[in-house]
């Protein structure tokens, strides 16, 4: 873990610092997860509808999706702040159904840390393992072992306010693993924190979460986010998972059209399954008929010729020519489109377009260092172009 100032603490030397005493003790309670047919419903309002999720131990897993679609009330559940409607949810082999929060193993680290103001630092790590009634001097101890983890040892007189935005992240780390959790719940952890330092906090959360062997479920709507941290990323969708998967399967391949525009960038096209072939890899080529564009190929898995369906690419796996070439090309897709807009972002240039046949917005990125080469302008009609093998088939 290093701090602003560059001092290397924490993460990296936490063995070295303070044995393996705490590393065992927090992995050996780690445990995973279970939810069965879980629903929560407020009045009328279906929040979670007939979940079945399973989180393994030691592994860091973030529930991804807009606003409103449920994650929140998914952590709270877990965590036992909320009751469930039906269903079971399991923490380790426990069933936790009628198990009170306080009792549960868990623990909950907020966007706003929710650290005591006029406590020290040092009463705000014990604080948990007072009102558990540790004998005082398990809690020196404890408490010692859990700063010096986290590299703060120097600071534990100091009240928050002291503190710098990093630092007391770090502190509400300490204070909720102090008790040592079967399972954290991290809700929306780094939104309070600007670009620069949620990016070096994300890193020490998945330094720590994956050198003490713990289970973490976080809350986030930052896509990047969930793909930095995660070993597994759950996209849920008005209170239901889209797509359960390793980052890298739901960056490449995408399982809704929800989710492949949820990622962002990619260009998604709607219509109609024409015919179906199936492909080497036991995936189907798909042909899709797309309103004014016509026929574009796919990769995944058929439906009904005739239902409506959709495909997205990835704006990085297109390419560009000039819409004279003439030359003989092996991608399955083109599509003619105009420049509208060019805009250079740092190593990448992201490139807006216009298909000339539909008014489709589309977007293409490239290395900037590559579009350099490029004579393209603004205005400009080219064809963008790409492969059936990078075009993901959505059924739904
Ligand atoms: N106490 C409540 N009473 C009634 N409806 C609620 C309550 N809590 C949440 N909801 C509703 O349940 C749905 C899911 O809410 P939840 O807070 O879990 O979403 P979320 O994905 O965490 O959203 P956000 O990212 O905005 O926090 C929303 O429609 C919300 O309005």
């Amino acid at each position: 873990m290093t701090v602003n100032s560059g001092r290397v603490s924490g993460a990296q030397n936490a063995t070295q610092l303070t044995g393996n005493g705490i590393q065992q003790a927090l992995a050996s309670v780690a445990a995973g997860v279970g939810l069965r047919n879980v629903t929560k419903k407020y009045g009328s309002v279906t929040a979670v509808e007939n979940i079945t999720l399973d989180i393994p131990a030691g592994k860091y897993c973030c529930l991804l999706g807009p606003s409103g679609c449920g994650k929140t009330t998914v952590l709270r559940m877990i965590a036992g702040h909320e009751e469930i409607s039906s269903g079971e949810i399991f923490i380790g082999d426990r069933r936790v159904n009628d198990i009170p929060a306080a009792k549960r193993s868990t623990s909950m680290m907020f966007q706003s840390y929710a650290l005591f103001p006029h406590k020290t630092i040092w009463q705000n790590v014990d604080f948990g393992l007072k009102m558990q009634n540790v004998p005082e001097a398990e809690r020196r101890a404890r408490v010692g072992e859990i700063l010096e983890m986290v590299g703060l040892s120097h600071t534990s007189d100091r009240k928050p306010t002291q503190l710098s935005g990093g630092q007391q992240q770090r502190i509400a780390l300490a204070r909720a693993l102090v008790t040592r959790p079967q399972v954290l719940m991290l809700d929306e952890p780094l939104s309070a924190l600007d670009e620069n330092l949620r990016v070096k906090m994300r890193t020490e959360l998945r330094n720590i979460q994956k050198q003490f062997g713990l289970t973490f479920i976080q809350v986030t709507h930052h896509v990047e986010e969930a793909f930095a941290l995660s070993d597994s990323v759950v996209v849920m969708n008005h209170g239901k998972l889209d797509q359960v998967a390793a980052p890298q399967e739901i960056f490449s391949t995408p399982a809704s059209q929800f989710v492949a525009k949820f990622m962002g960038d990619n260009n998604i096209f709607t219509g109609k399954v024409i015919q179906c072939a199936p492909d080497t890899d036991g995936t189907d080529l798909v042909e899709l008929e797309i309103e004014g564009l016509g026929s574009l190929m796919a990769k995944g898995y058929c439906v009904q010729p005739g239902q409506m369906a959709a495909c997205s690419v990835r704006p990085d796996l297109m390419s560009i020519e000039s819409s004279t070439s003439s030359a003989p090309t092996p991608y399955a897709n083109r599509v003619s489109a105009r420049i509208t807009g060019i805009e250079m972002t740092g190593y990448v240039t992201r490139i807006s377009l216009m298909a000339e046949a539909t008014g489709q917005e589309l977007l293409y990125k490239v290395r900037t260092e590559d579009w350099n080469n490029e004579t393209y302008a603004e205005g400009q009609l080219v064809t963008l172009r790409w492969s059936a093998e990078n075009c993901v088939f959505l059924a739904h």
